[in-house]
């Protein structure tokens, strides 16, 4: 195995995590920079002039580091670097990537705590659902790696012996460019199918979460990938733009919200690229009166409370059909009001705080404009502080369940990104379908039915990419994931991913002689 070739000197990285020393309380664990990645190493801009800007640790309100920012040279370089990985690794078989991203997977295992804890610290999520999300990167490199082994293209037979055959081309180098809800997870849900195809990537990650995409880079580097392959740069708006119109990228994906991916739409029209959408939504969830209530209200609760609510697939508009709206409240506000927040690195934390101080204030913004619209809060909504003084500068909201909406409210029309539920009433299915797909987004939505019937033709009708019967917000990695409408274009996970990944390429093979008509 390959070690990782620094080209820096030693001693360009400053607070060095040391396992040994490990204290999973939030507020003492450090972080290790610089976080720019490329030329197979972390690279530090500190003698460059380059802009930077805090990083907060979301559970404590402390500084983690200053975030050095790529600008143009920056981003060139990585860049060329990953082009020049491309050389090599394109020529690689399936087989060969596949048995680099198989080693990445197992590095990703063995370090499965600290990454979580990395995550934590840097997203403010629970260490329960970090962990989860570390071990979805891993196994959505694993499945890549398995489809890698059967690129394969068709052979078609044409008169006289002569044929055509296709077959499925990388790219080159792709963009990347992340949200900061899922941080680690997005890096590999984007990098693994694109490098399983034989592309190279540059990965951006949100300016809020920069921590855990470099420790990826630096386990695809361990796991024996070329110098190059999958680099990091960082920065926000500016950084992004630099990357998506640079001339040598062929292809952009994207995670993040719809103002973001029109602008990614529009500039990498310029070059006319490749383009995945993974946006933003503001999915419905339908409870019908046949329901198993105990499944529903755990649905609904894992529909909307997930990552604080920073979750783009979320059921944010809960459709309860009439006759068993008291039960499904009185059970919901229940258990909302058991979660249990707390630090997010205890075992026992089921929520954390929400990423950054300008996010808390705009999510409780909603919960007001909402009561200000006629919205009823059955709990929560407000700032919290846990008992620990550690935490009391953390970013905490209690989760809240919003009764009495109405679809013309803004809590029903826009994605708020936090953890509030707003429960509508219906009494037909006709009803609930119409008022279900008004709304511009269609990332996801899902039904609670024991009418197997129903079931099926409540979602063939739905205007949805990623739809659930019975549950919700299951994202097994062989499964496609996107939107329909302005959620998105292209698809993550799941064979389908692909073809948004490779470009397919056809050869006519003439075997007999040119009949020419001149
Ligand atoms: N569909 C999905 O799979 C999915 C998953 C996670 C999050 N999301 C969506 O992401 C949003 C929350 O994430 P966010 O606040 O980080 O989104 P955002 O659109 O503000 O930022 C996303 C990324 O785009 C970068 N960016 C911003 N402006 C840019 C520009 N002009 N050019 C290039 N890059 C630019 C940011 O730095 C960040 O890395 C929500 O709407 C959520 O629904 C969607």
């Amino acid at each position: 195995m390959a070690l990782m070739r620094c080209l820096l000197p030693p001693g360009f990285y400053r607070t060095l995590y040391n396992p040994g020393t490990r204290c999973a309380s939030s507020g003492t664990l450090q972080i290790k920079d610089p976080l720019n990645f490329w030329c197979g190493a972390r690279v530090d801009l500190k003698d460059v002039k380059t802009k930077s800007e805090p990083v907060f640790e979301p559970a404590t309100g402390r500084v983690l580091c200053r975030l050095q920012t790529c600008g143009s040279a920056e981003v060139d370089a990585a860049v060329r670097n990953a082009s020049v990985a491309f050389t090599v690794w394109r020529k690689l078989s399936g087989m060969e990537r596949a048995r680099v991203m198989m080693e990445a997977a197992r590095l990703i295992e063995k370090r499965r705590e600290e990454i979580a804890e990395m995550e934590v610290i840097n997203n403010g999520k629970s260490i329960t659902e970090a962990r989860l999300d570390v071990d979805s990167a891993r196994l959505c490199i694993e499945y890549f790696a398995g489809q890698a082994t059967t690129l394969s293209g068709q052979h078609v037979q044409l008169p006289g012996g002569s044929f055509a055959y296709t077959h499925r081309e990388p790219f080159g180098v792709c963009v990347g460019i992340g949200a900061w809800n899922y941080p680690f997870q997005i890096a590999a849900w984007k990098s693994a199918p694109a490098i399983a195809c034989g592309n190279s990537m540059v990965f951006k990650p949100s300016p809020l979460t920069p921590v855990t995409a470099v420790l990826l880079a630096e386990i695809y580097r361990q796991a024996g990938a070329p110098d190059g392959l999958f680099n990091v740069v960082q920065g926000g708006q500016e950084t992004g733009s630099l990357l998506c119109l640079h001339p040598s990228v062929e292809k952009v994906s994207f995670t993040g919200s719809v103002p973001t991916g029109k602008k990614i739409m529009e500039m990498a029209s310029r070059g006319v690229k490749a383009v995945t959408l993974e946006l933003g939504g503001k999915s419905p969830l339908i409870i019908f009166e046949d329901t198993d209530l105990e499944n529903a209200v755990r649905g609904a609760l894992m529909a909307n409370f997930l990552s604080q609510g920073q979750v783009c697939s979320n059921g944010t508009r809960v459709f309860v059909q009439s006759s068993i709206v008291p039960q499904f409240l009185k059970e919901v506000v229940r258990r909302t009001k058991a979660i249990s927040i707390r630090d997010p690195l205890l075992d026992e934390t089921r929520m954390g705080a929400l990423v950054s101080k300008a996010h808390l204030d705009k999510v409780l913004r909603y919960v007001e404009q909402a009561k200000n619209e006629g919205a009823q809060v059955l709990c929560g909504g407000e700032p919290f502080s846990p008992a620990d003084p550690k935490l009391k500068d953390g970013y905490y909201m209690t989760p809240c369940v919003l009764d009495s909406c109405t679809d013309d409210m803004t809590c029903v029309k826009e994605e708020i990104f936090g953890p509030v539920m707003s429960v509508l009433t219906f009494d037909t299915e006709d009803e609930v379908l119409r008022r279900a797909n008004d709304s511009d987004l269609g990332l996801a939505a899902g039904v609670f039915t024991k009418d197997v019937k129903r079931a099926h033709r409540v979602i063939e009708n739905l205007q949805a990419g990623s739809c659930f019967i019975n549950n919700y917000n299951i994202t097994p990695v062989e499964v496609p994931f996107g939107g329909f409408k302005a959620s998105g274009i292209g698809r993550e996970n799941g064979q389908v991913t692909i073809e948004f990944y490779s470009q397919l390429k056809t050869v006519v093979v003439e075997m007999g002689d040119v009949d020419s008509l001149f």
